[in-house]
C-alpha cells in the first residue's frame, strides 16, 4: 500500500477496484481452466479405456486363432475416434499382428518392446488380452491430446475476453464509485477552502446524499454554525472591547510575552502625548520620572518573572516636557490552560487628583496664609525629630516665638496689614534658618522653629540672635515702616525632655519668661542653661571691650622648690576685672574666648605682659635670674601657625632670656594631633623656651607619647594632690608619675599644694617643685614684690638661726 500513499483518492479507488476485480476473475478462471483441463483429460482417458477394453475383448478369439484380418477389423473401429493416432495388437510373443495408424509419423513397431511412447502431445494405454485369464496378447492405443488442448485454448480465450470485459466494467464502476464518494468530499473541501479564503463562516456545504457522507456534511455544517456563532460573539465582544477602550478615560495597553507593546488605545496616546506610530516599551520607560523609575523597574521585573501585578503611582514626562501623575496597573494575561499570553495594563491620569491631594495636604498640614507648616505638621516633625535625636545622640532645639504687640498692629492697621506682617515675618524666619529646619505657624502670631543637628548651645544662640536681628529691620506696610519684635522661648532635647508635648510646654514657658524679661529677647527653658547661655553671651559681647579697655590683669602664683623652698618662678594667671561684675576667673571666660577665637588676642597679650613683667622683676632682682615664668597656652594658640614667630617676637621685645619662659600646654591639647604637637613643640624648643605639660593625669596621654614629647616639666594636676593623704590611689598615682617623669628627665611640679601632709608626701617622693595656697595664692605684681621680700627675709632668718 506504500506506493499508493501519495496517489489521489480517486486513483486509489480505481486501482483498488481493478486489482480486486482482476485478481478475483483471474484466480477463478485459473481454477476453472485447471478443472476443465483435468476433467477433459479424465474423460478422454476413460473413453480410451472403454474403447481399448471393447477391442481387447473382441480380439481374444481372433488372437487365439491368429486371425489378423479380424484383428485388423477390430482395430478399424478406432476410426470412430479421430483423436486415436495409432492402435497396435501384439501376440503373446509381442510380435505385431494388426495395426491402425492415423498419424503420418507414428507407426506400430514390429515388436512391442520397440514401442516408443511420446507423452508430450499424446496419451496412450496398454490393454492385455486374456484367454481364460491367460494373457495371449497386448493392445496398444495412443490418442492425441490435440482436441483437449484446443478445448483448453478456447476456454482460455473465453476467460481473457470475460476478464477484459470485467476490467472495463470495473473501471466504469470504480469511476462511478469514486464519483459518488469523492464528490461530496470535494464539495466539503471546496467549501472549507472558500471559508478560509473569505473568512466567511456563513457558507455551507451542499448535502446531496442521505448516506454517511450526507451525515458528514450535516456534521460539517453544524460545526460551521457553531464556529460562526462563536466568531460572531468574538467579533461582538472584540467590538465592544474596542469601543470600550476607545471611550475609556483610562489608557489601556497590551504587551506580549516578549515585552513588545502590541496594543494601546487612543487615551494612552493622549495621556503620553505621543504620536500613534510611537509604540515602544523602551521609549515608554524613558518617559518615567527618574525618581519613580527604580521602584517601577523592581516591580516590572517581578511582573515579568513572577507574574506579580503592579499598582503604582508615578510621574511621566510628556512630549512637551511637562510631568503628569499617572496610576499604573498591570497584570499578566493567561489563557484557559494557564499559558501566558502577555500582560494587560491601564494607565490613568491622576494629575488632577494629585493636585487636589496636594491641596488637601496643604490645607491639612500647611498654613494657607504663610505657606509654613501648621501645628499638626510641626507636631509630627517634632515627634520624628525627637526619635531621631534619641537614635543619633545629637541635640535639637525647639523655639517658640510670639510676636510682641501683634494685636495692636492688627487692630490699628487692619487685618490685611496684619496678614502682610505675618507673611513677611514668616519669610524672614524661613530665610534665617537652614533648609533642614522647620519653621511653622501654629497660631495667630505664634511661630515655632525646629533646629535639628545642634552640636553646641552656641549654635542655638546664633540662630536666636539672627532672628532678632532679621526682625529688627522695619517692614513697610501701607506706607508705614513697622518694627516688629518677637519673644523667643527655647528648649533643648534631650537635655530638657524627650517628650514632644513637654518640649512644647517648655518652649512656651520660656517664651513667657522672655516676655517678662521685656520682650525682644530669648530665654532658655533650663535655668542653669539660661544663666550659662546669657553669661556666655554677655562674656562674648563684653570680651572685646575688655581687651581695649584693659580690664585684664595678671596674677602670678609662685612656684617653690621642695628642696629648699626657694621661689623657682611664677605661673601667670589671668583675671578679668569687670567694672560691674567684679573679678571674673579664667574658667568663666577662657572657654568662651576659645570658642570665639578671641583667645588668640588675649593669649598674645598675656604672653607679652608676662614676659615684660617677669623680665623687669628679674632685672630688678625681685625674682632670681633663673626664675621661670610659666604662661598657659590654649589649644587654639598652640595650633596657631604664627605661635613660634610670636614667641620669638615676645622674647626680643620683652628682653627675657628664653630659659626664663615656660609654656604650659594641657595634656588634652597635645593629644588632639600628636604628630603636629611634636613638630610644634620641637620648633618651640628651638627658641630656647621650655615646655611644661599642664593638668597631667586628667587627659588620655599614653606613656608612649609622653616619651616622644620634648617636655621639660610635668605638672601633676591638683585633683591628684588634693586628696593626699586620704586617697591611697591618688598617692600611688602621684608617686608613680613623679618617678616616671624623673626617668624621662623631666622636673615635676605639684599643683594645688594646700597642706603640710601633701607637702610631706611630695617631698618624700622627691617631687621637685610645688605650687599652691600652702606657699602662696596667685598674687598681683605688688603682692608678689611683698611675697618675695618676705620670703627672702624668712630665708635670711632661717639661715642666721641655722648659722
Ligand atoms: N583650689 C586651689 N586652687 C589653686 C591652688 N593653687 C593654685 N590654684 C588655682 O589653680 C589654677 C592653676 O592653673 P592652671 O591649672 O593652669 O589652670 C588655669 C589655666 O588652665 C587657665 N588660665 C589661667 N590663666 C590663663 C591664661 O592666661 N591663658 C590661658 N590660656 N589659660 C589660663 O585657667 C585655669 C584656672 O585658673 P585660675 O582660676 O587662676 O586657677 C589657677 C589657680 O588659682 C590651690 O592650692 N588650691
Amino acid at each position: 500500500m506504500q506506493p499508493l500513499r501519495h496517489q489521489s483518492l480517486r486513483r486509489k479507488l480505481i486501482l483498488i477496484s481493478l486489482i480486486t476485480t482482476g485478481l478475483t476473475l483471474l484466480l477463478s478462471n485459473l481454477a476453472f481452466m485447471s478443472l476443465e483441463y483435468y476433467l477433459t483429460r479424465q474423460d478422454n482417458q476413460n473413453k480410451l479405456a472403454v474403447l481399448g477394453q471393447v477391442i481387447a475383448n473382441r480380439a481374444t478369439a481372433a488372437l487365439t486363432f491368429s486371425d489378423t484380418q479380424v484383428l485388423q477389423n477390430n482395430l478399424g473401429t478406432l476410426k470412430a475416434d479421430p483423436n486415436v493416432v495409432r492402435g497396435c495388437i501384439f501376440d503373446a510373443e509381442q510380435r505385431l499382428l494388426a495395426r491402425y495408424e492415423n498419424h503420418p509419423s507414428l507407426h506400430c513397431p514390429m515388436n512391442l518392446q520397440a514401442l516408443q511412447v511420446s507423452r508430450d502431445q499424446f496419451f496412450s494405454q496398454l490393454f492385455p488380452i486374456y484367454l481364460d485369464q491367460q494373457p495371449i496378447g497386448t493392445l496398444y492405443i495412443e490418442s492425441s491430446r490435440g482436441a483437449l488442448l484446443e478445448r483448453f485454448n478456447q476456454f482460455v480465450m473465453f476467460s481473457v475476453i470475460i476478464l477484459a470485459i470485467t476490467v472495463v466494467l470495473a473501471i466504469l464502476l470504480a469511476n462511478k464509485l469514486q464519483e459518488m464518494v469523492l464528490r461530496p468530499m470535494r464539495e466539503l473541501s471546496n467549501t472549507l477552502a472558500n471559508i478560509v479564503k473569505n473568512k466567511d463562516y456563513s457558507i455551507r456545504a451542499q448535502k446531496e446524499n442521505a448516506d454517511e457522507l450526507g451525515d458528514l456534511v450535516d456534521l460539517f455544517n453544524g460545526l460551521l454554525r457553531t464556529i460562526e456563532a462563536e466568531n460572531q460573539s468574538l467579533k461582538t465582544s472584540e467590538e465592544r472591547f474596542r469601543k470600550l477602550t476607545a471611550l475609556s478615560p483610562v489608557g489601556i495597553f497590551q504587551i506580549d510575552p516578549n515585552q513588545q507593546l502590541t496594543y494601546v488605545n487612543q487615551r494612552w496616546h493622549d495621556i503620553h502625548m505621543v504620536p500613534e506610530n510611537d509604540l515602544s516599551l523602551q521609549s515608554w520607560f524613558d518617559r518615567i520620572h527618574p525618581k519613580d523609575l527604580p521602584q517601577l523597574q523592581k516591580r516590572w521585573n517581578r511582573l515579568m518573572c513572577d507574574q506579580e501585578s503592579i499598582a503604582q503611582e508615578l510621574r511621566l514626562t510628556r512630549r512637551d516636557g511637562s510631568h503628569t501623575w499617572v496610576h499604573l496597573l498591570a497584570s499578566p494575561l493567561h489563557n484557559s490552560n494557564g499559558d501566558l499570553l502577555g500582560f494587560l495594563g491601564a494607565v490613568s491620569d491622576i494629575s488632577e487628583l494629585k493636585a487636589a491631594q496636594i491641596q488637601m495636604e496643604n490645607l491639612a498640614f500647611y498654613d494657607p496664609l504663610t505657606g509654613l507648616a501648621n501645628r499638626r505638621l510641626f507636631k509630627n516633625r517634632l515627634e520624628k525629630s525627637v526619635k531621631s535625636v534619641l537614635r543619633s545622640g545629637n541635640s535639637m532645639a525647639l523655639m517658640f516665638l510670639d510676636m510682641d504687640q501683634f494685636k495692636r498692629i492688627n487692630d490699628t492697621l487692619g487685618h490685611d496689614a496684619g496678614d502682610v506682617l505675618l507673611k513677611e515675618v514668616a519669610a524672614r524666619l524661613t530665610a534665617t534658618v537652614r533648609e533642614n529646619d522647620t519653621v511653622s505657624r501654629i497660631g495667630g502670631d505664634e511661630f515655632t522653629i525646629l533646629l535639628t543637628d545642634i552640636h553646641h548651645t552656641s549654635d542655638v544662640l546664633v540662630v536666636a540672635e539672627k532672628i532678632l536681628q532679621a526682625l529688627a529691620r522695619p517692614i513697610r506696610i501701607k506706607g508705614q515702616d513697622i518694627i516688629t519684635t518677637v519673644s523667643i522661648g527655647i528648649t533643648l532635647t534631650p537635655e530638657d525632655s524627650t517628650d514632644a508635648n513637654t518640649l512644647m510646654k517648655n518652649a512656651d514657658l520660656a517664651m513667657y519668661r522672655a516676655k517678662e524679661m521685656g520682650r525682644n529677647n530669648f530665654q532658655f527653658f533650663s535655668e542653669d542653661m539660661n544663666h550659662n547661655i546669657l553669661e556666655h553671651l554677655a562674656i562674648e559681647k563684653e570680651i572685646k571691650e575688655a581687651i581695649s579697655r584693659q580690664q585684664f590683669t595678671l596674677l602670678f602664683q609662685p612656684k617653690v622648690s621642695l628642696m629648699d623652698y626657694s621661689v623657682t618662678g611664677v605661673e601667670t594667671l589671668i583675671r578679668w576685672e569687670h567694672p560691674e561684675k567684679g573679678i571674673i576667673t579664667p574658667s568663666r571666660f577662657i572657654p568662651v574666648a576659645e570658642e570665639t577665637g578671641q583667645i588668640l588676642e588675649i593669649g598674645a597679650w598675656v604672653l607679652e605682659q608676662s614676659c615684660r613683667q617677669v623680665s623687669s622683676l628679674i632685672r630688678d632682682g625681685i625674682l632670681p635670674a633663673t626664675a621661670k615664668v610659666a604662661v598657659n597656652l590654649s589649644a587654639k594658640q598652640f595650633t596657631d601657625p604664627k605661635l613660634v614667630e610670636q614667641i620669638s617676637n615676645v622674647l626680643s621685645v620683652s628682653a627675657i632670656p628664653p630659659a626664663c619662659l615656660e609654656l604650659e600646654i594641657t595634656e588634652s591639647t597635645l593629644m588632639d594631633d600628636v604628630e603636629g604637637a611634636i613638630a610644634t613643640m620641637q620648633q618651640i624648643k628651638k627658641t630656647g623656651v621650655s615646655i611644661a605639660i599642664d593638668d597631667f593625669g586628667t587627659g588620655y596621654s599614653s606613656l608612649a607619647y609622653i616619651k616622644r614629647f620634648p617636655i621639660d616639666v610635668l605638672k601633676v594636676d591638683r585633683s591628684f594632690v588634693m586628696d593626699i593623704p586620704d586617697d591611697s590611689n591618688d598617692m600611688a598615682i602621684t608617686a608613680a608619675v613623679i618617678a616616671m617623669a624623673h626617668k624621662l628627665s623631666m622636673d615635676v611640679v605639684a599643683e594645688g599644694v594646700e597642706t603640710q601632709a601633701q607637702l610631706d608626701f611630695l617631698r618624700n617622693n622627691h617631687c621637685d617643685e610645688g605650687q599652691g595656697y600652702l606657699f602662696s595664692r596667685p598674687l598681683s605684681l605688688g603682692q608678689l614684690h611683698q611675697f618675695m621680700q618676705e620670703t627672702r627675709q624668712r630665708h635670711r632668718q632661717e639661715n642666721s638661726y641655722s648659722a
